[in-house]
């Protein structure tokens, strides 16, 4: 399993930006949307492509396209929403499968209450979006629903981890990579990611 942090400086920047305590909504929105659009980029580096043959203006011209595997992104609400917008700019293509997830806050375990997956899932390549890795429950339990719908390449992008979470997804499926802004130091006692963002659902929303 990979664990890919992103060190562009405008990803750096924008993720300090994100840090900062007193962040409008609009301004938390605009930022996950834009870093979500930079990990997409990263993310689909090695993707590949075919040379193919155009006609263009001066005449026939030959030029790359991408070939394979088609991708779907999979948002995990609410937060994974707050994503969409900019993975879609660098996907505009791209399927959409959405599953929901909420971490009970006493157990901290995750509670799956929607799941509308693209139908040929078993054909494509899952793109997970969410801000915040941080037990790796919800990320574990949204795996295990893809692999039941018989998709088998999964990576997952993510504004936040913890290596907690880095842990129990390499114990639970090592063959998935990740592309996060960065890798943080540690969960606190309710389970929530420091330095981190605080709770990015609710800074997308505005439901504080
Ligand atoms: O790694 P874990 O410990 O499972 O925690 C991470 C999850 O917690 C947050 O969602 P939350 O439960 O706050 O739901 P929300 O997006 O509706 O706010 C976050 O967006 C992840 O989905
Ligand atoms: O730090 C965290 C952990 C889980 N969910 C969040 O939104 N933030
Ligand atoms: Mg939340």
């Amino acid at each position: 399993m990979a664990v890919h942090e992103i060190s562009h400086p405008l990803v750096r920047h924008k993720l300090g930006l994100l840090r900062e305590k007193n962040i409008s909504t609009k301004d938390f929105r605009d930022l996950a949307s834009e870093v979500g659009m930079l990990l997409a980029y990263e993310a689909t580096r090695n993707l590949p492509t075919e040379k193919v043959t155009i006609d263009t203006w001066s005449g026939p011209t030959t030029v790359d396209r991408i070939k394979g595997k088609k991708i779907t992104i999979v948002p995990i609400l609410r937060a994974g929403l707050g994503m969409m917008d900019g993975v879609l700019k660098a996907l505009p293509n791209a399927k959409v499968s959405v599953v929901g997830l909420y971490r009970d806050e006493q157990t901290l375990q995750p509670v799956t209450y929607f799941k509308k997956l693209v139908k040929d899932i078993d054909q494509r390549q899952a793109l997970i979006l969410d801000p915040m890795l941080a037990t790796g429950g919800t990320l574990v339990a949204t795996i295990d629903m893809l692999k039941q719908a018989g998709c088998r390449d999964i990576i997952g992008i993510f504004l936040v981890a913890a290596p907690e979470g880095i842990d129990r997804l390499r114990a639970s499926h090592p063959e998935v990579d990740i592309y996060v802004a960065a890798v943080d130091e540690r969960l606190n006692a309710d389970g929530y990611i420091l330095p981190g963002l605080g709770d990015a659902g609710d800074k997308i929303f505005g439901t504080k």
